[in-house]
């Protein structure tokens, strides 16, 4: 079971661990796929090395253990299957406790609305389950997008089939485990590993109410589509290219940090990533020193190391993708003025690992690809702008619209700003944090519904309202 897993991680190092566990959770029990068909190798970022063989075919149809005990064993496995480092895993996973805390106490607090009519008469509403959920996670945040989807699907009364990212299908069983040791009753909450066609047949299936999924935008509209037949409802977590604009009254040391966490966070494979990174042209020649200075200066390497703030990509071809958008760039007009290079760490262990030194690109255009396409990699774009009316008409010169961000000590200007971006989150004075009483999600492309906060509880509940008559039935026959 999970123990199995777990017990292995004491003395885990990059490059040492093996998983040979089921992976799928159905009916209370780690279970294996009924049909051992089509394994695919799950490969460990830092290594290169296969650690896993996935099924991708499933078949089926017809006191607790807190989830903070096992804290750092979830992380270090995240860590070997996603390739992020173990400072950021360890954020996660507390991410998707306090996910589960939240919900978990929402949940006592769903209630409905009285209204009063005429003669007496009353009605009510009552926040009901949808039924089956369906939750299709991304490989970027693996444990976190799995607690991000089932705690608020769960606290709704609703059961959640969940399909994690076929490249990181390791922690969510883990979630399952911790649902049932916590007395969730079984087949609450199942994990089915899979790739595009188990997330088609979840899809499709009659008997799933919503699909709320996190991913690409072409595959969102896909799902977008699919759901559309069955009349399910659906929650799209999709792609961003976010801008973020340093004006030249900021706290420059504040808005380097924060252009750092909005490009650098899980090697630069975040959806809310603020790639775009408008400056003001007066402070650009500090802007980009000191940005310079600090994307040099990141450690990548074992992402096991306390030490290591940047780990792997997510693999292979992914990191070609991402440095064939560097080589565009280039040639395209861009200045690499860091980074950008496949980076070999001197650990013999790691040298075939998916590693990147994070990039800094200036002398960028709004019509070049690499200020144009989500990149999903540690690529940071750098833009000059002269006015605030242009800045903000350029940020939204986008199909995405998920997140956004705003250094400026004029606190008008920062809500002006804020009111004008057309993007599901706007940070003034910081960017990428995720506190699960906020909601998250997008504008246009980037999606819709929303993750975290109150309000989620909408995306995951439907309405009944209950009339009450307390007289005689007026007849008009
Ligand atoms: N919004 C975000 O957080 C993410 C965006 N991406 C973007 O997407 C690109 C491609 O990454 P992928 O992992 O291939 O993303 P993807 O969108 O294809 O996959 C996301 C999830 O959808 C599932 N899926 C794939 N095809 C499906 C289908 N036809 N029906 C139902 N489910 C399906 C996958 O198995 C995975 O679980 C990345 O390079 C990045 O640009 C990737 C991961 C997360
Ligand atoms: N912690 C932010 C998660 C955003 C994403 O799913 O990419």
């Amino acid at each position: 079971m999970a123990q199995a897993i777990l017990d292995v991680m004491p003395g885990a190092s990059t490059g040492t661990v093996q998983v040979s566990d089921p992976l799928n959770f159905w009916a209370g029990k780690r279970v294996e796929p009924r049909q051992q068909k089509n394994a695919e190798p799950v490969f460990e970022p830092a290594t290169g090395d296969c650690f896993f063989l996935l099924c991708l075919i499933w078949s089926k149809r017809d006191k607790p253990l807190a989830l903070v005990e096992k804290r750092e064993k979830i992380a270090k496995l995240e860590v070997i299957n996603n390739g992020k480092s173990i400072t950021e895993a360890l954020v996660d996973i507390d991410i998707a406790w306090q996910c589960i805390e939240y919900y978990a106490g929402l949940a006592g607090a769903l209630a409905g609305q009285h209204v009063q009519l005429p003669g007496g008469a009353f009605a009510y509403t009552r926040r009901e389950p949808l039924g089956v959920c369906v939750g299709i996670g991304a490989w970027n945040y693996p444990f976190q997008i799995a607690a991000w989807k089932s705690a608020p699907a769960l606290a709704c009364g609703n059961a959640m089939v969940f399909k994690p990212s076929p490249f990181t299908p390791v922690t969510a069983v883990i979630l399952a485990e911790i649902y049932k040791e916590a007395g969730v009753p079984d087949g609450l909450f199942c994990v089915v590993q899979g790739g595009a066609e188990t997330g088609t047949i979840l899809c499709q299936h009659p008997k799933v109410a919503k699909v709320s999924f996190t991913g690409s935008v072409p595959t969102g509209k896909k799902v977008m589509e699919m759901s559309a037949k069955g009349v399910k409802q659906v929650t799209l977590e999709l792609g961003g290219k976010s801008p973020l604009i340093i004006f030249k009254d900021c706290d420059l040391e504040n808005a380097v940090r924060g252009a750092l966490m909005a490009n650098f966070l899980t090697q630069g494979q975040v959806c809310c990533n603020g790639t775009r990174v408008f400056v003001q042209k007066d402070i650009m020649p500090q802007f980009l020193e000191e940005v310079v200075k600090r994307t040099k200066a990141i450690l990548v390497g074992d992402p096991l190391l306390d030490s290591t703030r940047m780990g792997a990509l997510i693999n292979k071809p992914h990191l070609e993708k991402v440095l064939g958008f560097v080589s565009q760039a280039k040639l395209q007009g861009a200045r690499v003025l860091c980074g950008g290079e496949r980076f070999v760490p001197s650990d013999p262990k790691l040298v075939n690992g998916y590693f990147m030194s994070p990039c800094v690109l200036d002398n960028c255009r709004d019509d070049m690809t690499c200020v144009k396409e989500e990149i999903f990699g540690p690529v940071m774009s750098v833009l000059p702008f002269d006015t605030e009316e242009e800045v903000v008409q350029r940020a939204n010169n986008t199909t995405f619209g998920l997140a956004s961000g705003v250094f400026t000590r004029d606190i008008s200007r920062a809500h002006r700003v804020a009111e004008n971006l057309e993007a599901g989150t706007c940070f003034i004075n910081n960017y990428n944090i995720s506190p699960v009483e906020v909601p998250f999600g997008g504008y246009k492309m980037s999606g819709f519904g929303r993750e975290n906060g109150q309000v989620t509880i909408e995306y995951y509940s439907q309405l009944k309202t209950v009339v009450v008559e307390m007289g005689d039935v007026d007849n008009y026959f």
